[in-house]
């Protein structure tokens, strides 16, 4: 085993050898694995095309004739065969990335999907299936039945390399062990260039990540674990294997997975696809509330008072306040008759609707017909009627019912409310926000809430008023849909608004189809607006996930949220409404909470749902950040909290860390470091936005200064904590380091998770004196 490194023994680590060192046995091997490989394309080539037929024949019966049940037979088929052939293609990169010897002598091969010859006989097994879990949890202390696993590393089809653990080490000569390498396939992984996009890890996932993956689907699992430690990617990969684990179950309910804004979405939607999965929701949680895309940005200190668990009261009252019976009585006049309302009447209606235990919107009916009875009584003594019997009574009744005065009487008593038109109304008046929070908020925290109403075409919604609509919404219940067709309820920019989302929704199917067309490579022969246009037509056509997306009363079957620690108390309501069976994957890390209104500890988040009903898994193994990083990060995170212990990195890069001034070099060490190649991502505070934006986008081509997909593209992009908050890059230059720490009461986190972007290199650069913690980087020199 000439050429092989030495590695740390232990029972725990198997051995590896990395079969570069003897060229003729490397050569040997990767021929013969290249020739099963080459067996396993030809296979996957074959059914790629069956499928392709099958799909063109049910696409040739024809577009809309047929019965409603003939074509919606033809279009489940299509879109089955659509979503094999998209599964099929997905799989393309790393087809087979593994294999295990059993001590029975024969060989399992393990890969994206699973594939059988036409007799079915197994060629390649499924990473999720059982049979393949010792490829990730062998140890030489618990072998699982196998003596070796080998990594195959490909390009394209080609087999490039391979590298075995030994789990068998009796087998081992004492010259053998002292060349052994260790885990070369996760280090060569670890140390590849990133793309801005996330890749699977599907053939170098570590044994703790394995068993969180594989842990079982009830309950509610939290994942605690520090910065690259792999927390976003096992979840995903937790989602494709609890689909393929649990189908049956799930692909009715679907899988939630959320996230902390839409550049993170991006940066991760890939993955499921390339794990074989497409049936999983992704989204943030404010958008979890359909037809709402909230984009104000607020002080956090507004998020704050908005996310807080009092807030539930605060709605509560608010909704009672539109149920308020008015001090003097309430006098109808019609066709020369006065009716009159007093406090006694108003009273005993509203306390009979509220014992109906529905919510405002539905009770209105109980409270409406009670005041009906009472009117039409009136009326009819008035018109000198003596005793009537109740035939009489419902006709007065329904008469009155149709009458405006009478209408528009009960509408100012009980009036149809919507989540918008509840929260608009309370955050846009002192004296309702008084009636609603007094006693619950200081004056100080309802003075914050407090703003001007929507204008036209102006943005009004932030991320932190969708768990209060959420909750208004479980309040206040739905309106009858004749009434809401009406429209006469709503004021003129609700309806704009309706019209505005209708639009974004719209325009949302387009993307998505074009998408789903072009991952299924039917672009060809469909085109993207009829395929949207029939997705929107019958609900037949959509998917369990997009179904989902529509509904705000969907109960998935199970929901995976990450950075957890950034979601508010009023949040988790919110989510946890999404997920009756309480089912879910909880996935952060408390010292990176960067939200005043996030988590403390994961026992005040879940205890209030599911007390002393929840296991954590934590993760300790860094993947990201080189350990010269890490050194000058966990310094920081000290000011975090005591006794906080930053996670151990896998690798060292020889990379040191520097420090520069003034911030007026910052074009010209971007631009340095966009000339080694790779992404770049400079971090600046919230009040530095615009600054360093200008500075950076004037001087260095290529270069974006706002979230989303184009900063994940772009050689350097110009991001605040909070947007590049879960995302990694090559290089992380982190501007002005004492304002982001003073920018919040949780600038130390802040400040922790920008250092720990970054895959390869960190530098800071500042005006100002360093922060204590940073005092020890090395100087960047001029060259
Ligand atoms: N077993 C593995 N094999 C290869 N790469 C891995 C493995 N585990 C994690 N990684 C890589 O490490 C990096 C960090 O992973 P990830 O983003 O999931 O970490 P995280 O815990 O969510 O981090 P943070 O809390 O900082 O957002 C990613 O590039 C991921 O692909």
């Amino acid at each position: 085993m000439a050429g092989c490194h030495n590695s740390q023994m232990s029972p725990e680590h198997p051995i590896s050898i990395n079969n570069n060192g003897s060229a003729t046995v490397r050569q040997h091997e990767v021929a013969r694995e290249q020739e099963y490989v080459s067996a396993l394309y030809e296979r996957l080539d074959v059914l790629r095309e069956r499928t392709q037929r099958q799909l063109d024949e049910v696409l040739a019966q024809g577009g809309s004739g047929g019965t409603h049940q003939n074509r919606s037979e033809r279009d489940s088929f299509a879109g089955m065969y659509a979503e094999r052939l998209g599964r099929l293609w997905g799989v393309e990169n790393g087809l087979c990335f593994g294999r295990i010897d059993k001590t029975d002598q024969t060989a399992l091969y393990i890969g994206r999907i699973g594939l059988a010859d036409d007799d079915q006989r197994r060629l390649l097994i499924d990473w999720r299936a059982p049979v393949a879990q010792p490829f990730y949890g062998a140890t030489p202390a618990a072998p699982m039945g196998i003596t070796r696993r080998r990594h195959l590393q490909t390009k394209g089809r080609t087999v490039v390399g391979v590298d075995d653990d030994l789990l068998d080490l009796d087998g081992l000569t004492d010259e053998d062990v002292a060349t052994l390498n260790g885990e070369a396939a996760l280090l060569a992984s670890l140390g590849a260039r990133r793309t801005g996009r996330m890749r699977d890890i599907v053939a170098t996932i570590q044994a703790e990540q394995d068993r969180i993956i594989r842990s079982d689907l009830d309950g509610v699992l939290v994942v605690q674990g520090g910065p690259g430690t792999g927390k976003t990617v096992v979840a995903l990969h937790r989602a494709a294997y609890l689909l393929y684990t649990h189908r049956e179950r799930l692909a009715r309910r679907g899988v939630l997975i959320l996230g902390p804004n839409s550049t993170f979405m991006r940066y991760i939607d890939q993955v499921l696809p390339s794990l074989g999965e497409t049936d999983v929701l992704l989204s943030t949680v404010a958008e979890l509330y359909p037809g709402l895309v909230p984009t104000v940005r607020e002080r956090p200190e507004v998020a704050e008072v908005k996310g807080d668990a009092r807030m539930v009261q605060v709605v509560a009252r608010a909704v009672r306040e539109r149920q308020r019976v008015p001090r003097k009585p309430v006098d109808i006049r019609l066709d020369g008759h006065t009716l009159r309302l007093d406090g006694r009447a108003l009273e005993a209606a509203r306390n009979r609707a509220a014992r109906s235990g529905r919510p405002h919107n539905e009770a209105r009916a109980v409270f409406v017909r009670h005041l009906l009875n009472i009117l039409a009584r009136q009326m009819a003594k008035q018109l000198g009627k003596g005793v009537i019997d109740d035939d009489e009574l419902a006709g007065i009744r329904e008469d009155l019912r149709t009458e405006r005065p009478v209408k528009a009487a009960l509408n100012r008593l009980w009036p149809y409310t919507t989540p918008r038109q509840l929260l608009v109304g309370l955050f846009t008046s002192r004296e309702r926000l008084e009636y609603a929070a007094g006693g619950l908020l200081d004056a100080a925290e309802r003075e914050l809430l407090l703003r001007e109403p929507p204008r036209r075409g102006e943005d009004w919604w932030a991320p932190s008023d969708v768990p209060l609509l959420d909750e208004a919404a479980e309040l206040l219940g739905d309106i009858d849909p004749a009434v809401l067709r009406a429209g006469a309820w709503f004021a003129e920019e609700e309806q704009a608004l309706a019209r505005a989302a209708a639009q974004d929704e719209r325009q949302h199917q387009l993307t998505y189809a074009r998408e789903v067309l072009e991952l299924t490579g039917l672009a060809e022969v469909m085109d993207a607006e009829k395929f949207a246009a029939r997705h929107l037509a019958d609900e037949v056509y959509l998917t369990t996930a997009e179904r989902a997306a529509a509904d705000r009363t969907w109960a998935f079957g199970h929901v995976i949220v990450d950075e957890a620690q950034e979601l508010s108390a009023m949040d988790w309501r919110m989510v946890m409404r999404r997920v009756p069976s309480r089912s879910m994957t909880i996935v952060g890390d408390l010292a990176q909470t960067g939200s005043s209104a996030g988590a403390r500890s994961w026992g005040d988040v879940l205890d209030p749902y599911v007390a002393g009903r929840w296991r954590q898994e934590t993760l300790t193994v860094n993947y990201r950040t080189p350990a010269e990083l890490m050194a000058v990060a966990a310094e920081v995170l000290a000011l975090v909290g005591p006794g906080l212990s930053a996670p151990t990195s896998v690798r060292e890069t020889g990379a040191r860390p520097w420090a520069a001034s003034p911030a007026d070099r910052l074009p010209g060490l971007v631009a340095a470091e966009v000339a080694e190649g790779g992404r770049t991502v400079v971090i600046v505070p919230e009040t530095g936005r615009e600054k360093y934006g200008e500075l950076v986008t004037g001087t260095v081509p290529g270069a974006v200064a706002m979230p989303g997909a184009a900063a994940l593209d772009a050689p350097a992009a110009v991001l605040t904590v909070a947007e590049a908050k879960g995302l990694e890059f090559d290089t992380v230059i982190v501007v002005d380091p004492e304002a982001i720490l003073g920018e919040s009461p949780r600038g130390a986190s802040d400040l922790y998770v920008a250092l720990t972007r970054a895959t390869r290199r960190l530098g800071v650069v500042h005006d100002g004196p360093l922060p204590g913690a940073l005092s020890r980087l090395e100087v960047h020199r001029i060259t």
